[in-house]
């Protein structure tokens, strides 16, 4: 049995649970016992499919999970890692080289596998909305903001920012700052993530552009916390500074863990071009087994 092929992408990592190796059971206390660092194997994520077997000219779908059990819609770098497990289990000219569909919960996305020994992987992220109903996000008083959410003031903590929110499968704060460092990030981070203005939380990304086609960026996720990148962030920091006039139709976004290119189109579509790699492929020992096995046993029984 082969429990989880591990991947990671500029120190983001996930797991691909296959169900065709596997008999995990999911559930939201399973997760976070396998993503727990120091109990489980870790990771900031899970990544559990193909949901059926995949064929070709069929979308293959998968389920995205956070590492504390909640569900990730849509995740960059889990969707370029998931495109190389399936060149790596289902070799095919459908998967090598060519344009193949991924189906998420947040909706398709179009893959492409550019090099795969090399890990690289180009991603079509959609076309994001800044419209605040989107995000969501609400008013100071609690009621829906409406319009769009560009240049929107936000008071943390009594401190004044502006920040632009965005929708793309998930919802992301892009905070444009003077120095984006992990200690901001870890600072402010939190605070904005489980902001009341956000009744669903928020990924938050700290940014700055070095001219017009590099930008820096620090990322808090909703759900996992501190990532040293995060593809979706990266999408959406992109098309805030496109949206603010900081920079033209690409960029490469450079993150603690590493960098990936970002194009946007005159018409908004997204398109992600970034490397990921398998680290590890394991099955759980007996003890873990055994406390995957209570849990789904203490589910059961609620
Ligand atoms: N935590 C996020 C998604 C993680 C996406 C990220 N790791 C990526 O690479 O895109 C959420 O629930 O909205």
């Amino acid at each position: 049995m082969i429990d989880f092929f591990k991947y990671q992408a500029a120190g983001n990592d996930y797991l691909v649970i296959d169900p065709r190796h596997t008999d995990f059971a999911v559930s939201p206390e399973a997760i976070r016992l396998v993503c727990d660092r120091r109990r489980g194997v870790g990771a900031d994520g899970i990544l559990y499919g193909p949901l059926e077997q995949p064929r070709a000219g069929v979308p293959v779908a998968l389920s995205l999970y956070n590492s504390d059990g909640s569900d990730c819609g849509r995740s960059g770098n889990g969707l370029r890692m998931f495109a190389l497990h399936l060149a790596a289990q289902e070799p095919g000219d459908w998967v090598d080289g060519r344009e193949f569909t991924l189906r998420t919960a947040a909706g398709d996305c179009p893959v492409r596998i550019l090099d795969a020994a090399a890990g690289r992987v180009q991603v079509g992220m959609g076309r994001p909305s800044f419209d605040a109903a989107d995000v969501p996000l609400l008013t100071e008083d609690g009621t829906p903001y409406s319009g769009r959410a560009v240049r929107v003031p936000l008071t943390v903590d009594g401190e004044q920012l502006t920040v632009t929110c965005v929708y793309n499968g998930n919802p992301h704060t892009v905070v444009p700052v003077d120095q984006p460092s992990p200690h901001l990030a870890g600072r402010l981070g939190p605070k904005i993530a489980r902001h009341v203005r956000f009744p669903e939380a928020t990924n938050v990304q700290f940014m700055r552009m070095r001219g017009r086609d590099v930008m820096e960026l620090e990322v808090f996720e909703r759900g996992a916390g501190y990532v040293t990148a995060s593809g979706a962030s990266a999408c959406a920091a992109a098309s805030a500074a496109r949206e603010l006039g900081l920079c033209d139709g690409r960029v490469e976004v450079r993150m603690p863990g590493g960098s990936m290119e970002i194009t946007i189109s005159a018409d908004g579509w997204v398109t992600m071009t970034g490397d990921a790699e398998q680290v590890a492929v394991g099955s759980f020992a007996p003890a873990l087994r055994t406390r995957l096995d209570r849990l789904t046993t203490a589910r059961a029984a609620r």
